[in-house]
């Protein structure tokens, strides 16, 4: 078997020291540069890396990516704040580099991308869908990159059936009691000490209520989305975004 070899950008991040961990238990993959905030990730490519994991903040990620890029070093990213800019930058960087693959993912838990599919499938039937992710208070980010992905999602679905805006008869709200507007979507968000990272889909209709819940109650949950991405990575050029185009869903 060859071995692969593989850096983590945010290495001592919460993230970032569990794929350490995960890359240096993994059959087939070796671990050569864990880098934090000073290193240089224009350097990389002198540890002979083949694919760099990016956990670290949303202000820095897209040029840890262009500088993998540039280096014909394919990346698995699951940082969030990426624009459709900041994508379409990528896009650009890798016509110049048509052999790297770049992957964008806001959540490789499995069961959370299945969530995100199972709600994008159901929204069309539902007059109205709101989400509501909970997290860790020492999250910098508000709504979570899941959360808006899976706005986005059901906001195209419901577009796609012709369906209009949801009922609400709010004419008066304190600041944030209806959350976030993510293209039509509500979207609220709960920071509390001991949780790790949660989602709720709350889609309804007169007289019933459909509730998909999906619960990472510890970090190793997202690694074997991560390790799937590290090992697919290579043979899938160009730009990617969502580990579920990975995962042959249909
Ligand atoms: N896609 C997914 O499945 C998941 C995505 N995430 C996302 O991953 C990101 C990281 O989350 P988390 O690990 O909890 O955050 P942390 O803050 O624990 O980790 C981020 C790490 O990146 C470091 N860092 C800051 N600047 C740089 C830089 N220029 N180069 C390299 N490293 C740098 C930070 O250092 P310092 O502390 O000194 O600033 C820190 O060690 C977030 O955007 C989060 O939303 C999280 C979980 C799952
Ligand atoms: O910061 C986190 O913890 C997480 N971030 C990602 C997000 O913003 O969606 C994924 C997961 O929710 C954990």
């Amino acid at each position: 078997m060859t071995t692969l070899r593989v850096a983590v950008l945010g290495a001592a991040g919460r993230m970032g020291r569990t794929v350490v961990e995960a890359v240096q238990d993994a059959p087939g993959l070796e671990l050569v540069a864990a880098l934090d905030r000073d290193d240089d990730v224009a350097a990389l490519a002198d540890t002979g890396a083949q694919v760099a994991v990016d956990f670290t903040v949303p202000s820095v990620t897209e040029a840890n990516v262009t500088a993998l890029i540039r280096q014909g070093i394919h990346a698995v990213v699951g940082t969030t704040g990426w624009t459709d800019e900041a994508l379409d930058r990528l896009r650009t960087e890798l016509a110049a580099q048509p052999q790297v693959g770049v992957l964008i993912a806001p959540n490789f838990a499995l069961g959370a991308v299945l969530a995100m599919r199972f709600a994008a499938m159901a929204a069309r039937w539902f007059e109205s869908a709101e989400v509501v992710e909970l997290h860790h208070p020492d999250k910098a980010d508000a709504p979570s990159g899941t959360a808006r992905h899976t706005a986005e999602a059901i906001a195209r679905a419901r577009s796609q059936a012709g369906l209009g805006p949801m009922p609400d008869a709010t004419t008066s709200a304190a600041d944030g009691a209806r959350g976030a507007d993510v293209d039509g979507v509500r979207v609220h968000a709960v920071r509390l000490r001991g949780l790790t990272a949660h989602e709720e889909i709350l889609l309804g209709n007169p007289g019933e209520q459909l509730t998909i819940r999906h619960d990472s109650f510890d970090r190793v949950s997202f690694m074997p989305g991560v390790l799937h991405a590290v090992r697919a990575i290579g043979d899938r050029p160009g730009l990617t975004v969502g580990l579920d185009q990975l995962l042959d869903l249909g």
